[in-house]
């Protein structure tokens, strides 16, 4: 296992301030801080009534943390009235007046940098930015940072845009091959991991958003330091990441990250919005990306890209757990759900009292809603366990292949409504019905629920679904798909660390944090 010391990397976590007034900046520097921010950036146009001397004298003197200080050209901006030479004004004085780093966009740096840079005699840094709309190839890159180069800055900033998530390889090319202090990253939720991996691969710094300030693709300012960990990161970090679309609603950052720290593993994990699978293995095929975790829609999609698939997995038809194998870069796939939500379901009838003789579930009615990779893996699990399993799924050809594997029984969905199940029968939904944020629905009707004696729920956001809910009321057994959540991240781990998951340590985060 790799050793995990403190700071591992240089790269800053800064907090964008969304404030308009100075009182208010001040606050929010102040709020930065406390949450954990190395610096914050401030921009002067979004300040109301903006007077430069007056207001940046009063930021500096208040200044907790160091600061960033933009003002956004006015092409960018519809309802800004300040022409460049203002802006040149305002961020002249900035830099006189104590900004400990002055952006300038690369349109407006060059004509800066020839009247400036030579008598620049203070400690303030200029940062030279650029957005990037439409990158065609790594070489269309290095020519931009070549011309921001010849602007003398002493960072340069690059936005990228991204439709994709294979597109944010080039950036991560680009860190690493880049010789001069470089911040690169995309935004939107797509370009999300672009600014975790930052300081993997060399981002001098990061965006963490205050408490409440909120933009899609802008992790917190919490989550960077107490999930993800990022001072620990650095070049040898393997990356671990969930594919998923949608992918917000996961918890693996929360738990992965902060067991990788307990055991001294130098990893990280990450949410990972994919649309395109091919291109994405394609694409991310270094031993840097070690290993996946694979979600909604992708657990069975995912089987045709694996090199390997381990023989559970292979029968089940679904992965939610992909390695690299280290010796030769194979990719190699395993099913981590199917002992995690079966034992879920007999551990929580054992603790109830039931005997386990010879198996709690043997013949024991199963009735499975959801056809897709976690009803596969609850249906292989049931069907190893002896039960007798009906399933259902809007897609009744879906239903009847698996019934079919499992020696089971497929029932047209509509059925579901007026489905009368035996005495003992257990209900278990594998759909994302009653997911966050859609919480409310049920996938089966609300007065067939009395006539089970357990229901379990593979939907683990939120802990207690309302089909929970309403199945407790209804007087049944309930088990929640946090359990299921949890074992198949243990199994998980152990995978992705050749190494035993410390069970207690994980069972303790999902009980406090989730
Ligand atoms: O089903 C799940 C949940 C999950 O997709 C998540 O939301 O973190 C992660 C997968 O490994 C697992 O099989």
């Amino acid at each position: 296992m790799g050793s995990v010391g403190l700071l591992k990397n240089s790269a800053m976590v800064c907090a964008p301030l969304m404030a308009t007034s100075v009182d208010q900046l001040i606050d929010e520097m102040v709020e930065a801080k406390s949450q954990g921010a190395d610096c914050v950036e401030i921009r002067l146009d979004a300040i109301h009534n903006f007077q430069p001397h007056k207001h940046l004298q009063l930021l500096f003197k208040n200044k907790p943390l160091p600061i960033l200080i933009l003002y956004r050209p006015i092409w960018e901006r519809n309802d800004f009235e300040a022409d460049a030479h203002k802006q040149l004004e305002a961020l002249r004085l900035a830099k006189e007046l104590g900004a400990d780093y002055v952006e300038l966009d690369l349109k407006i740096a060059s004509e800066f940098a020839k009247n400036e840079k030579s008598s620049w005699s203070s400690g303030c840094k200029l940062i030279t930015s650029c957005f990037v709309d439409n990158v065609t190839s790594k070489e269309d890159l290095s020519q931009v940072v070549a011309s921001m180069q010849s602007t003398g800055a002493d960072i340069l900033k690059i936005v990228i845009n991204a439709n994709d998530i294979t597109e944010l390889e080039k950036t991560f090319h680009l860190l690493s091959h880049c010789q001069v202090p470089l911040i690169a990253y995309s935004v939107g939720e797509r370009g999300l991991i672009s600014q975790l991996l930052g300081p993997k691969f060399g981002s001098v710094l990061l965006y963490g958003s205050l408490d409440g300030n909120a933009v899609p693709g802008l992790p917190s300012l919490a989550s960077l330091r107490q999930a993800y960990g990022v001072d620990l990161m650095d070049n040898d970090t393997k990356v671990f990441g969930l594919i998923s679309k949608p992918v917000g609603h996961s918890k693996g950052p929360i738990l992965h990250n902060p067991t990788f720290r307990h055991v001294g593993y130098n990893g990280i994990y990450v949410p990972m919005f994919v649309d395109d699978l091919k291109e994405f293995f394609r694409v991310y095929s270094s031993p840097d990306f070690a290993g996946f975790s694979v979600g909604i829609p992708y657990k069975e999609a995912v089987v045709s890209f694996c090199d390997e698939v381990d023989p559970l997995a292979e029968s089940i038809g679904a992965v939610n757990t992909i390695i690299r194998r280290p010796c030769d870069g194979k990719l190699i796939g395993y099913n981590t759900d199917c002992e995690a939500s079966i034992t879920a379901i007999e551990d929580a009838l054992k603790a109830n009292g039931e005997a386990l003789v010879p198996c709690s579930l043997a013949r024991k009615m199963f009735v499975l809603v959801g056809a897709g990779g976690a009803g596969r893996a609850l249906a292989f699990g049931a069907k190893s366990r002896g039960a007798r399993i009906v399933i259902f799924d809007i897609d009744f050809d879906r239903a009847k292949a698996l019934a079919a594997a499992v020696s089971g029984e497929a029932l047209p969905f509509e059925k579901l409504a007026s489905f009368q199940p035996e005495k003992g029968a257990i209900l278990a939904n594998a759909t994302p019905i009653g997911m966050h944020p859609n919480k409310d629905r049920i996938p089966v009707p609300e007065g067939s629920l009395k006539d089970y004696v357990v229901v379990f729920d593979a939907v683990y956001t939120p802990r207690r679904t309302t089909l929970l809910e309403d199945a407790e009321a209804a007087g049944a057994l309930i088990v929640s798909g946090v359990e299921m959540f949890l074992r198949q991240a243990i199994g998980q781990f152990n995978l992705f660390t050749g190494s035993k998951a410390p069970e207690e340590f994980m069972r303790d985060i999902v009980m406090s944090k989730f």
